[in-house]
């Protein structure tokens, strides 16, 4: 993935409509619960990214027969007993929610699976999740404990615990649920913050049984589930990227379908419109996880703070929200934001790194970004701009791009492929 790209730059408006592709978290949870139903899954408008492909060949590996045409996936449901083993280490590319996830999946089966990934993945950190499922009983060995690639040992028992989850991610939660429904008796897990939910609807769906209290999760073995056909909703995350664009570029008409709109997703739509956006939400369609269509027209934007329990709900965004606050009129912070430093780049380097080629005033914090607008974007030095092989920042390069009189390179630009390889035929039908 090191081919550059001449971007998009000096937009005149992004008009028109777009059905955005389906949410990322949504289609790698839909693979794992039609691999644990008993018959035949459909969903349609799944994502078929880099990522989504990887949780996929997971299961085909592990004997689960999968099909895709297009938008269409099908899944044969094996159960938690079904899967074969694979001679063959099972490669997770760039993929942390793939990883995570069926670690906690994975952690009862009566053969060992090695996981590895890429270089990216390698470096991001796993203890959080083999620490608590270790202390559920699985037997897992890492890498210097804690990183890929790494085996979850053959394993026949695992015990429920009553524990708060030590980070606010839906990563650990998951994985932590999909262990606790192997394990002898009821867990139950405390969140530190909310987090996106979708491994809880989604268990629902399918028939199985979670209690939630506020924060608190109760969850015991669950009932066989049952095979489910649905849509899967438009990626906010990537929706995200046109909705900062038709904002921040005059001239802008922008229509999207049939986004998801789940409230533990929605936090950008919340953050943008405290700075001035204008988005209407139109023709809610509500059920497990609502969608519904959104109509963005640009806004002159003015400074917020983001921070505290809201970083959960804002976590994939926070690049384009410090994109965005260098066209807004004020000093924007974002604080409580650590975990960005272990994503697919260290985010708050990298962000601060970028946008600072591009002109913009921004500061790097410990745990987040100080960044005072607005200040037009433009090339400040002969560097290409680089997306460090981060889907998101080469994402957020390319949205900054349009703004800029001049034009703009971008390295690696292949990384999209993780999240939303149709972004600039997408972006090019509107410009
Ligand atoms: O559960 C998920 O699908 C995800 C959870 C988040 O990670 P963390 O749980 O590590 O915060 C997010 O950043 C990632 O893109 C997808
Ligand atoms: C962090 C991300 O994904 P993952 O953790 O699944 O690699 C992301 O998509 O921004």
């Amino acid at each position: 993935m090191t081919e550059s790209k001449a971007l998009p730059y000096h937009s005149t408006g992004l008009r028109g409509e777009l059905t955005v592709p389906g949410d990322k978290s949504i289609s790698h949870r839909s693979i794992m619960f039609g691999a644990l139903a008993k018959g035949t899954s459909e969903f349609k408008h799944f994502l078929l990214s880099d990522d989504c492909l990887h949780t996929i060949g997971a299961f085909e590996k592990l004997g689960v027969k999968i099909q895709h045409d297009d938008e269409t996936v099908t899944v044969e449901g094996v159960g938690l007993n079904g899967f074969r083993p694979s001679k063959d280490t099972i490669d997770l590319g760039n993929s942390g929610t793939s990883t995570r996830l069926l670690m906690g999946l994975f952690s009862k089966q009566g053969f060992p699976i090695t996981f590895s990934g890429d270089a990216s993945l390698s470096k991001r950190p796993m203890k959080r999740v083999i620490a608590p499922l270790q202390q559920m009983g699985a037997q897992i060995t890492a890498t210097d404990g804690d990183y890929l690639p790494l085996t979850i040992a053959s394993n026949h028992q695992l015990q429920a615990v009553n524990m708060t989850i030590p980070v606010a991610s839906a990563q650990v939660k998951s994985a932590l649920l999909f262990a606790a429904m192997q394990a002898e008796g009821t867990s139950v897990f405390t969140e530190l913050a909310q987090t996106r939910d979708h491994t809880e609807r989604m268990l629902q769906q399918f028939g199985g049984h979670i209690d939630k209290q506020g924060l608190q999760l109760t969850i015991g073995q669950q009932p066989q589930f049952k095979a489910q056909q649905f849509r899967v909703p438009g990626d906010m995350s990537s929706a995200a990227f046109m909705i900062a664009a038709a904002t921040l570029v005059q001239n802008s008409e922008l229509h999207l379908k049939q986004v998801g709109l789940n409230e533990t997703r929605t936090g950008f739509l919340n953050v943008l419109s405290r700075m001035g956006a204008n988005i209407e939400v139109e023709k809610v369609e509500p059920g497990s996880e609502s969608m519904g269509d959104l109509v963005i027209r640009p806004a002159a934007l003015h400074s917020t703070d983001v921070g505290g329990a809201e970083i959960p709900n804002v976590i994939d965004e926070l690049p384009l929200i410090a994109l965005a606050a260098t066209q807004a009129v004020g000093v924007t912070t974002i604080s409580g934001a650590g975990e960005l430093r272990v994503k697919e780049t260290d985010r708050i380097a990298t962000v601060t790194a970028e946008l600072r080629k591009l002109g913009a005033n921004i500061v790097e914090k410990p745990d987040g970004m100080v960044i005072t607008g607005p200040t037009p974007l433009r090339p400040t030095t002969t560097d290409q701009l680089d997306s460090h092989g981060d889907h998101r920042i080469g994402l957020m390069l390319a949205v900054a791009a349009l703004l800029s009189p001049e034009p703009l390179t971008l390295n690696d630009a292949g990384a999209i492929n993780v999240s939303y390889p149709s972004f600039f035929q997408d972006l090019a039908n509107l410009l």
